[in-house]
Formats: structure tokens, sequence, C-alpha cells
């Protein structure tokens, strides 16, 4: 392995992903490379169907690479682990006969890692980083979609996992409140500054949560670029730099590549600022 620099967290190299089917052998991903750095929040974009949830179980260790490696914080990834934590969509995971304490101590039990007082105290620090503490002992179902997020996101921290998985968590919602949940997990982020890997199919969204955005190409995903989106927020909607960008991506994923490049020689592009 060759030596990183610190900062960079996860490491993906010329990974190829496949499934194979009775019938067909499909690659979800080709070739795919990138660096995710720490404290990055960082989008994985494409079309439906482009390989983007593949490649995020693949750094989750839930799918092995047929080509290429992923690297977490200096370690070959080879199966799931504590150190890469996967958020689910809608936050259904929390179990509805647990309270919020509880819930956010049930993935430190099922470790067996750790002592039951370390477990709680762990779970309380946790639960007090996402000012949730006042809501320790009610049960999920009187939370609001934000407050469960953040005891999802709580729930993973609690192992403090080098890298937060979210795989297009906000797909379900409305607009409202899709917006308002990206607001918090901003609001979340500003805090605490976790590392991110975010996918989305929505270049709003990408623009919004994301630092940094890995444009993928259809099916199969290869890299079509990456580019830096800063700190633009809902408040930019209508500025030119969002402008811009959002039309820098939109010509990246829909029109095709020009004659004589490929997409894995798509060049990391500048901040649209
Ligand atoms: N379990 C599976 N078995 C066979 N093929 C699969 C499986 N899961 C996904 N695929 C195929 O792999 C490719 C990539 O799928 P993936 O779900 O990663 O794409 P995606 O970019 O996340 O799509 P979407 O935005 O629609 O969720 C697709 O062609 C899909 O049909």
């Amino acid at each position: 392995m060759t030596a990183s620099s610190s900062l960079e967290l996860v490491q993906v190299r010329d990974v190829t992903l496949q499934y194979k089917t009775p019938d067909h052998l499909v690659t979800a991903t080709y070739k795919v490379s990138c660096t995710v750095e720490q404290g990055d929040r960082y989008v994985i974009l494409g079309p439906s169907g482009c390989g983007k949830s593949t490649l995020l179980k693949a750094v989750g260790g839930f799918i092995k690479p047929v080509g290429g490696t992923i690297v977490v914080n200096g370690r070959e990834v080879r199966e799931p682990g504590p150190d890469r934590m996967m958020v689910f969509q809608e936050f259904e995971q929390l179990m509805p006969w647990k309270t919020v304490l509880q819930n956010v101590m049930f993935p430190m039990q099922a470790t067996g890692k750790y002592w039951k007082s370390e477990t709680r105290e762990r779970a309380l620090a946790a639960i007090d980083k996402v000012n949730l503490t006042k809501f320790k002992d009610v049960y999920p179902h009187m939370l609001s979609g934000g407050m469960k997020m953040r005891v999802a996101i709580a729930r993973a921290m609690a192992l403090e996992p080098d890298v937060l998985l979210m795989d297009e968590p906000f797909a379900a919602l409305d607009a409202l409140t899709r917006r308002k949940m990206q607001e918090e997990l901003l609001a979340l982020w500003d805090q605490l500054r976790f590392t991110v890997l975010f996918v989305t199919h929505s270049i709003e969204e990408a623009i919004v949560v994301g630092s940094r955005i890995l444009i993928l190409s259809p099916h199969p995903g290869r890299v079509r670029a990456e580019l830096e989106a800063g700190d633009l927020s809902y408040a930019d909607l209508d500025s030119p730099a969002f402008g811009a960008l959002a039309k820098r991506i939109h010509t990246l994923l829909f029109e095709a590549p020009a004659p004589g490049t490929s997409s894995e020689g798509a060049r990391p592009l500048a901040a649209a600022s």
C-alpha cells in the first residue's frame, strides 16, 4: 500500500463492481476512482442505474470489487465494519419499541465491545452532541423527521465511525421536508464536522449538501468529473454561482463526452464561484 496523506480518508482506486445473476453479468461501475478527505461532504451524483448505491455499498464492505481497491483510513475494505456506518433512508431503522437512548445504545451492545456503563455514557454523549438530551427517554414516534435523523446519526456516531454513508436518505420526502432535513444535516455537520458520503440523483441536493461532487456517467458508472461545490446553500439558489454550477453538472450528466475523451479522463473541475 502506498503512503497516504492523513487527510485522505477513503481511497477508491479503479473500482469495478459487478452483479452476477443467473442470466447476466451486470457491470454497475467501471474503474471508478475518487478520494474522500476528512470532513468532506462527498456526494456521488449520477443518473438512475449508474451504480451510486452499489459504490456506497462497496465502501460499506457489503459488495466486493471485481477490480480495484477501496481503502478507508489506511485499511483495505474487505467486509462491513463499525468504521463505516450506513445511515438508511427515512431513518426507519430506529426501533419503535426502544427509547432514543436505547436505540443509540443498541449497536454498541451488539458489538459486545463496550462495558454496560461505557455504552450508556457514550450514547448519552452522542445524544447530547445532536442536541437531543431532553428527548433521550422518548420513543421514535414522538419525534419529528429531523429529530429521527439526528437519532440515527447519533447512533452511528456513538461508534465513532470514520465515515457516515447515506444512500438517498431524503428521496422519499416531500420537497419542504426534504429541504428541512438537508438543512438539519448541514447544521449538524457544521457542529461536528464528520465525514459523509452521500448518494443522490438530485442536482440541487448535491450542490446544497455537498462540499465535493463526484459525477458518474450512465450505466455502467464511470467518473465524468469531480467538482468543488463549496458552501452554496438554498440562500444562493438564485445566484449566478449556483446557476453556473447546476448548468455545468447538467451538461456533464446529460451530454455525451466529446469524441476522443474518455469518461475516466475527465479532470476535476474548479469551483463555480
Ligand atoms: N442485486 C442486484 N442484482 C443484479 N443487478 C443489480 C442489483 N442491484 C443493482 N443492480 C444493477 O446494477 C446497476 C447499478 O445499480 P445501483 O442501484 O447501484 O444504481 P443507482 O445509481 O444507485 O440507481 P438509482 O439512482 O436508481 O438508485 C443497475 O443496472 C442495476 O440494475
